[in-house]
């Protein structure tokens, strides 16, 4: 288990201190894939480098089952970073050796004995699904199979924990979704436990059990991917679950700005469903109890977790206002989260 407790850093700059991680509480189980989210400077990548013994929390503990990670040092760290595995999203790997000879670097590292480490980078290759190119060079593989490469490396001493810091971040959508389909299952098959760092909500909803939604070097909110998504509760968290539910492919690719644009009339609200709730005619119900609203169907998206599918449903309702107010309030009571994003 990896246990954050009232973490915090400080970092000393020319205009005085900056609280880069304020006071932040996270327990991992193992085996667990968890995705910490947050714009640019939310404090992600330091909560990421105090786990690794990259740099030390000003306050707080990190424990990795047990062990403060803070308190290590020399070799004791260094046993303890090979438990780590890290992928990233400029791949790090070196240009000059080929695939099979990034792959068993870290065993060359830790003095593997030839044979065995090529054994092991060839499995490694073989999991990752680049048998037949160990030769290739970096320059010569596409985005999503560098990556692979990178995953296969990280993997390379057995570790425990895989730490992925915006690996998709620079891919396009499928190669996303294929690295991303991996990771699953690396997960499953080697019971991985796997800290999903990303600014990309996409990633969390299709890998993660929980997840943590840090701004301002704080978490926010956090919980089942399946309840954020569902019922998100800070501003910042319904930013990042609307832009997942906005810029969906097929037919509803506009984003907030341009729904709003083109629907600037009464209000414009998202209801989302899971599963069984789909099966319900809760929406024609409405249409029914409330026959003076015009009630039009913008858009609408199916978006699966790793526990089930969530959908969300663009509406406008035009109308009296309290009549609004009732037809949402019976939404609720059918257990269908609401969130008005427009109200003229
Ligand atoms: N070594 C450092 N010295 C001073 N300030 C730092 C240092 N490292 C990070 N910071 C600051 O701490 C804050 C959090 O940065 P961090 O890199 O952890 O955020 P992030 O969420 O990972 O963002 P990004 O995805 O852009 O890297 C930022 O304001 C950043 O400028």
């Amino acid at each position: 288990m990896i246990r954050f407790k009232d973490v915090s850093k400080q970092y000393s700059t020319k205009d005085g201190g900056l609280t880069a991680v304020n006071d932040v509480n996270i327990e991992i189980n193992d085996g667990e894939i968890f995705g910490i989210v947050g714009y640019s400077g939310a404090g992600k990548s330091t909560l990421v480098r105090m786990l690794d013994g990259l740099e030390a929390p000003s306050t707080g503990e990190i424990d990795i089952d047990g062990t403060d990670v803070a308190k290590l040092s020399g070799s004791a760290l260094r046993k303890q970073r090979q438990k780590i595995g890290m992928i990233f999203q400029h791949f790090n790997l070196l240009w000059s050796r080929t695939v099979i000879d990034n792959v068993a670097l870290p065993l060359e590292i830790a003095k593997v004995p030839k044979n065995k480490r090529l054994q092991r980078a060839e499995s490694l290759i073989k999991l990752v699904g680049l048998e037949g190119r160990e030769h290739s060079y970096p320059s010569e593989l596409s985005g999503g199979q560098k990556q692979r490469v990178g995953i296969a490396r990280a993997l390379a001493n057995e570790p425990t924990i895989l730490i992925s810091d915006e690996a998709t971040s620079a891919l396009d959508p499928d190669t996303t979704n294929e690295v991303l389909e991996l990771l699953l299952k690396i997960n499953k098959e080697m019971n991985l436990t796997i800290l999903l760092i990303t600014h990309e909500m996409h990633a969390i909803a299709k890998t993660c059990d929980k997840v943590a939604v840090m701004d301002s070097g704080q978490v926010v909110e956090s919980g089942t991917v399946f309840e954020v998504f569902r019922h998100p509760q800070q501003q910042v968290t319904k930013n990042f679950v609307s832009e997942e539910f906005t810029t969906q492919k097929g037919d509803t690719t506009m984003t907030l700005e341009e729904l709003v644009k083109k629907y600037p009339e009464g209000q414009l609200v998202r209801l989302i469903f899971h599963g069984p709730q789909a099966e319900l005619p809760i929406v024609s119900d409405v249409i029914k109890r409330y026959p003076d609203l015009t009630i039009s169907i913008i858009s609408g998206a199916i978006h699966q977790t790793q526990e089930g599918a969530l959908g969300s449903l663009d509406l406008q309702f035009i109308g009296d206002e309290s009549k609004i107010n009732d037809a949402l309030g019976y939404l609720k009571t059918m257990r269908v989260g609401t969130e008005v994003i427009h109200h003229e």
